[in-house]
């Protein structure tokens, strides 16, 4: 008898609901195949559920508790064009990201066979990279004020917080996963010359670090500088190690440099393995397509392997993998890699080859 895994299911808003949907029929063809079980909590936080309650979850330590319980969360996105970003985002995900210190997110790209990049001369092989992006402070730690508002002295501050914890922590998951690559190569991404304290304890950080993982190769650059490797040399990289803005800007760079954001896929984790990972793609809720049933769905199905992939249901993940390959092999794709299926279309096609 396989396993059974309880997954707390967020399909949040915009494509996001469109894509989970399309998972979790993948999700059962996958089950009795590969011998384990999904046991889903459904829970509508969301954009919905904010117009409905006034709040996009239940206070954050009951939301969190109720996290806690499961094993894994299972992600679409949030957003919705009537309610601010910054709302929307701090309401829901990132105090999920911050609460349950996921300090990790793991953000792989590659060229698929079938799939055309937009980089001329770029092949499968060229460009195979594991973004890893700090995921609970820097940036985007949620510190600063206005002030003098609605005065045309207005001032806005965000301030930009690391901690060597958080930074040690996430790097030591870097050097780990970079060591389990055939490359074990790894870039560090910082701007430790402009940004002169908590970049340069970043390097700092590093430096100190590395000394424990020999076997791994390594080299550093400035994050202006690496967007121009990124593009004009794509194999010359593997892991890129990279603060929370960068790493946010930098895989939808990297997602769009191997043939779309509708493929991108990420994992929230504790490196420590303290909490449930948090599964998601990449993208977010697509006010432009959503609705219309033409989303892509490939890049959570890809979440959803590497969250049984964290579960240790590898066998299954190669699975599922394996019918992705085909299906951006061999069609049918969305608009967004040049095709003209839709989601539904590409969804049954995973589940064909998954059949086969
Ligand atoms: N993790 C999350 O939940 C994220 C949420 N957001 C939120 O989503 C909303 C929209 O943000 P945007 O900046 O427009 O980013 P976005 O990722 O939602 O969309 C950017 C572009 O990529 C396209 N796209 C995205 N996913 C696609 C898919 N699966 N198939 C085909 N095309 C796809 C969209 O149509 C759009 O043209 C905002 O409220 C933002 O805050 C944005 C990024 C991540
Ligand atoms: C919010 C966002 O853009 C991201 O997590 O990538
Ligand atoms: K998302
Ligand atoms: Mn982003």
């Amino acid at each position: 008898m396989g396993k059974t895994y309880k997954i707390a299911c967020i399909p949040g808003d915009g494509i996001g609901i469109e894509v989970i949907a399309a998972s979790i029929k993948v999700l059962a063809v996958l089950q009795p195949l590969f011998d384990f079980k999904f046991e889903y909590t459904d829970l509508p936080w969301s954009s919905e559920y904010y117009r409905k309650n006034g709040r996009y979850m239940p206070p954050l330590p009951e939301a969190l508790a109720t996290l806690r319980k499961h094993d894994a969360i299972f992600f679409g996105a949030v957003g919705d064009p009537d309610i601010p970003d910054h709302i929307s985002l701090w309401e829901l995900l990132l105090p999920i990201r911050q609460g349950l210190q996921l300090g990790s997110n793991v953000r792989p790209s590659k060229i698929f066979k079938g799939v055309k990049p937009p980089l001329a001369g770029c092949e499968v092989g060229d460009l195979d990279w594991l973004i890893l992006r700090e995921n609970c402070e820097g940036e985007y730690c949620g510190q600063g004020g206005r002030s003098h508002t609605g005065t045309p002295y207005a001032l806005g501050t965000e301030l930009a917080v690391f901690t060597r914890f958080g930074i040690e922590r996430h790097m030591r998951y870097a050097f780990e996963l970079a060591r389990q690559r055939p490359r074990k190569l790894l870039t560090l991404v910082t701007k430790s010359n402009a940004m002169r304290h908590g970049m340069v304890l970043w390097d700092e950080t590093f430096y100190d670090v590395a000394k424990d993982y020999p076997d791994v190769k390594w080299d550093k650059m400035l994050v202006d500088a690496v967007t121009i490797r990124m593009v004009l040399k794509p194999k010359s990289m593997d892991v890129i190690l990279c603060t929370n803005l960068h790493g946010d800007i930098l895989s939808d760079l990297a997602a769009a440099l191997s043939g779309s954001i509708g493929i991108a896929p990420s994992a929230n984790v504790d490196p420590e393995r303290k909490a449930p990972g948090l599964f998601e793609p990449v993208h977010g809720a697509a006010f432009d397509i959503m609705g219309k049933g033409i989303a892509n769905p490939i890049a959570t199905f890809w979440s959803a392997a590497e969250m049984l992939r964290w579960l240790g249901e590898a066998k299954a993940a190669d699975g599922l993998m394996s019918a992705i390959e085909h299906v951006l092999e061999h069609g049918p794709i969305t608009g967004d890699l040049g095709g003209k299926a839709n989601t539904e279309q590409v969804t049954q096609a995973v589940i064909s080859a998954l059949k086969q």
